[in-house]
């Protein structure tokens, strides 16, 4: 694993520098311990989505449903201060996978909230995308299809450079991964400054797919990473959900 973006110092991508505040218990800010009084993005889908109607919205019948299983997946989330490097607040998502019945939660929820758009592929994020993107592809009957650091993929590929917290790195996809006009759905466990998440819908337009939507279980908002994807953004689990839990 690479190094995740230092969430609590100032984070340079794309030449844009973003200050990390902290929260009240002077903790570094992240979805799960934003910084007091910020507007958190994460409670709803960006408002493009309706417009463009590429997902339609949650159906009232399940959000209860929808409400039960965040609380429960919020509560399994750990976070590791100074790991992998001292100032870094790490959010530790495995041990929903860890638990069966939260690993099945977590694929019920997102399976929930895509409804019926009816994707055909989802695209998972080298590495932890890959943990939850096959189930919920097998789940949604569509295809799934990874994107990879460079060099890992055999046969012809698209490539994407991205900026990471200490330089440059290239994602991969490979030529044959996504066909002209389908329908995608991107998926990650955390969208930090961006970058990944941005790198991998530029492969999946390279490759003439249709970009439905962005999916996290985890958003580090006040790095504003959604600001560099121009596709809708949901994140399952927000700041929000764990006040109420
Ligand atoms: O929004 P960004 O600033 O691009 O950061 C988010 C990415 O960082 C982490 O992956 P990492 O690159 O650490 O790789 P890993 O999944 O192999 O651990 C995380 O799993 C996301 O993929
Ligand atoms: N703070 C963080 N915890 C876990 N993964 C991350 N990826 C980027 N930032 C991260």
């Amino acid at each position: 694993m690479s190094s995740p973006h230092h969430a609590p110092q100032s984070s340079s991508t794309s030449g844009q520098t973003t200050n990390s505040p902290s929260t009240a218990h002077g903790k570094p800010a992240t979805s799960s311990h934003p910084p007091p009084n910020a507007p958190d993005p994460t409670l709803t889908t960006s408002s493009s989505k309706d417009a463009q109607g590429s997902l339609p919205p949650t159906p009232p019948a399940s959000t209860p449903e929808l409400s039960n299983l965040k609380i429960s997946l919020r509560s399994a989330l750990r976070q590791f201060p100074d790991f992998p490097a001292p100032g870094i607040l790490f959010e530790d998502i495995l041990p929903i996978f860890a638990n069966p019945t939260l690993h099945e939660g977590l694929l019920r929820a997102l399976e929930i909230h895509v409804g019926s758009a009816k994707p055909d592929v989802i695209v998972g994020l080298d590495a932890r995308g890959f943990l939850f993107g096959p189930g919920l592809a097998l789940r949604l009957g569509a295809k799934f299809v990874p994107v990879r650091k460079r060099g890992k993929l055999p046969g012809p590929t698209v490539q994407a450079k991205y900026m990471k917290e200490y330089g440059e790195d290239v994602f991969e996809m490979q030529a044959d991964g996504i066909g002209a006009g389908e329908r995608v759905i991107v998926v990650d466990d955390i969208i930090a400054t961006g970058g990944s998440a941005a790198a991998a819908g530029s492969l999946v337009k390279q490759l003439g797919g249709e970009l439905l939507e962005y999916i996290f279980i985890l958003e580090l908002d006040f790095l504003k990473g959604r600001d560099k994807l121009d596709a809708p953004v949901y994140t399952l689990l927000s700041s929000q959900e764990e006040k109420m839990a």
